[in-house]
C-alpha cells in the first residue's frame, strides 16, 4: 500500500503529477461573454423614491423618518432603481412591511423562481457573445443571498439554459456584495486548473427577501439597494473556433479579511425576513484598507512564476499617480465608498466613472453590480489602458482584488 499518493517507488506519483500538468489550461482565466438583467416591471426615480416606499407602507405619518430618508436619498449618487416587487404585491401582501409578522416563507416563494429566472436573462446574454452553445458549459458558479432552498438556485439556472447534467455547480450564499468578485475569483481558478473548462459565473439580487417598512431601522439599506443580475463566462486557452476573443483575461486576484471588523456589515435571517447592517464607518474601512489589498495583489503576481504573467505585472506604487495608469472595476457599494477610494488613490476624476454610472442608473445590486460595472468598462474599451484592478467589498470585511489586462 505504502505508495499510493506518494511521488517516489511506485511511479503513480510521477503519473498523477503529469495528469495534473495535462489538466493546466495556457494561459490566463478570461472573460468571453458578458451579461447583465434588471426586472422590467419598477423602476424608480431616486427622487421620488421616499415619497413612495411611506405611501406604499402606509408610514406618511412618520413625516420625520421621511424626511431623513429623503436627505439620504440625495445623497446617495444614484438616479434610478430597478425592482421585482411591485405595488400591486405589497397590497396582497401587507406582511413585507409589517415587522411583526412572519413573512419569510412567502419571501422565499416568490423569489425562488424570479432569483434564476433573472440570473437566466444575465446569462443568455453572456452566452450569446461568448458564441459557443450553452451545453459547453462545464462549470456554474451562482452567488445570491435572495434565493434559498434545495434544490437550490444554481439547478433551477442550469435547467432554465439546458446546460447539461454533468455540469459542475456551486452556490455562493449570504456572501452580500463580494459574492460576484468571489464567484469571479473561483471562475478564474476552476478555468485555469481545468484545460477547457467554460465557466458560466451568475450573480442575482432581488431585494423583496430584505423589504420591510421604514420603520425598521434600515433606511440607508432602502435608499442604496436595487434589483439585478449579471453573468460572465470564463475560460482559458487554448480557444475554440467561434468563441468570443478574451474581452478582460483575469491574471491575479486575492481576498482579505480586515481583522476586527466583523460587526461592520451583515444580514440577519430572521422570521419576519432579512435585516441588513450597515456600520457608519464602513466607507473609512474601505479606505484604510484597500491600498494594501491592491499592493498584495499587484506583487503577488511576481511570486505566480508558473503562470508566466507574473513578470510582467505593473508595480503600481502610491502616492506618485501610478495607479491613474490603470482602469477601475469597482464595487459601487455607496458614493462615499468611491470618494474615499478616489481620494486614497488619488485618482483622476474619470477613473471610477464606470463605477459612478452603474451607481446612478442602477444603485447597489450587491454581488451583481461588480459584472455591471465591467460590462460599462467594455463599453469603453478602446479609451482604456492594459492594466487595470477590480475591487468588490462585503461582509467580513472582505475585499476581493482581481488583477486584470484588457489585451489589444
Ligand atoms: C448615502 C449615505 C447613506 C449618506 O451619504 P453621506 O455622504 O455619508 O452623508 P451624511 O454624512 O450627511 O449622512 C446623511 C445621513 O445618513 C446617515 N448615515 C450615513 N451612513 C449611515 C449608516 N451606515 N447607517 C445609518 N445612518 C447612516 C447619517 O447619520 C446622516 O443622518 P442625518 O444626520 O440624520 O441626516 C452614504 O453614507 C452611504 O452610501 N453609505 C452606505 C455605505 C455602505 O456601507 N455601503 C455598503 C458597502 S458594502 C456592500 O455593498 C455590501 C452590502 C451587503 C450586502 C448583503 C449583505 O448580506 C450584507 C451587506
Amino acid at each position: 500500500m505504502g505508495s499510493i499518493g506518494t511521488t517516489n517507488g511506485s511511479g503513480i506519483g510521477h503519473g498523477s503529477a503529469a495528469v495534473a500538468r495535462r489538466q493546466h489550461a495556457e494561459g490566463p482565466a478570461a472573460m468571453l461573454g458578458i451579461g447583465t438583467a434588471n426586472p422590467t416591471g419598477v423602476e424608480v426615480p431616486q427622487n421620488i423614491f421616499a415619497e413612495n416606499l411611506f405611501r406604499v407602507t402606509k408610514s406618511d405619518h412618520l413625516t420625520e423618518l421621511q424626511q431623513k430618508l429623503t436627505r439620504i436619498c440625495e445623497k446617495t449618487g444614484i438616479d434610478k432603481r430597478h425592482f421585482h416587487l411591485t405595488e400591486e404585491t405589497l397590497v396582497a401582501h401587507p406582511e413585507l412591511y409589517d415587522h411583526d409578522a412572519q413573512s419569510l416563507d412567502n419571501r422565499l416563494a416568490m423569489t425562488v423562481d424570479a432569483v434564476p429566472k433573472l440570473a437566466q436573462c444575465a446569462a443568455a446574454k453572456a452566452i450569446s457573445e461568448w458564441g459557443r452553445p450553452a451545453s459547453e458549459i462545464t462549470h456554474l458558479v451562482f452567488s445570491t443571498y435572495s434565493a434559498w432552498g434545495a434544490p437550490s438556485a444554481d439547478l433551477r439556472l442550469a435547467t432554465l439554459l439546458g446546460l447539461r447534467p454533468t455540469v459542475s455547480r456551486t452556490i455562493l450564499s449570504l456572501h452580500g456584495c463580494y459574492g460576484g468578485g468571489r464567484a469571479l475569483g473561483l471562475a478564474r481558478e476552476l478555468a485555469e486548473n481545468n484545460r477547457g473548462a467554460r465557466v458560466l459565473v451568475a450573480c442575482a439580487e432581488i431585494t423583496l427577501v430584505c423589504f420591510g417598512g421604514p420603520d425598521g431601522g434600515n433606511l440607508v439599506g432602502h435608499a442604496l439597494f436595487g434589483d439585478g443580475a449579471g453573468a460572465v463566462i470564463v475560460g482559458a486557452g487554448p480557444f475554440r473556433d467561434g468563441e468570443q476573443s478574451p474581452i478582460f483575461e483575469m491574471v491575479h486576484a486575492t481576498q482579505t479579511t480586515v481583522p476586527k471588523t466583523e460587526h461592520a456589515l451583515g444580514m440577519q435571517v430572521s422570521g419576519s425576513g432579512v435585516d441588513f447592517h450597515l456600520a457608519i464607518q464602513v466607507p473609512t474601512l474601505i479606505g484604510q484598507n484597500v491600498e494594501r489589498c491592491l499592493l498584495d495583489a499587484f506583487r503577488g503576481g511576481d511570486d505566480d512564476d508558473d503562470d508566466g504573467h507574473g513578470a510582467h505585472l505593473p508595480s503600481p506604487l502610491s502616492g506618485n499617480g501610478k495607479w491613474n495608469d490603470l482602469f477601475w472595476a469597482v464595487h459601487p457599494g455607496g458614493r462615499p465608498i468611491l470618494d474615499n477610494i478616489d481620494k486614497v488613490l488619488q485618482l483622476e476624476p474619470e477613473k471610477l466613472g464606470a463605477s459612478r454610472h452603474v451607481l446612478r442608473e442602477y444603485g447597489n445590486m450587491s454581488g451583481a453590480t461588480i459584472v455591471f460595472v465591467l460590462d460599462e468598462l467594455r463599453r469603453r474599451r478602446s479609451l482604456l489602458p492594459e492594466w487595470g484592478a477590480m475591487l468588490a467589498f462585503g461582509p467580513g470585511v472582505t475585499i476581493e482584488t482581481m488583477v486584470l489586462r484588457c489585451p489589444r
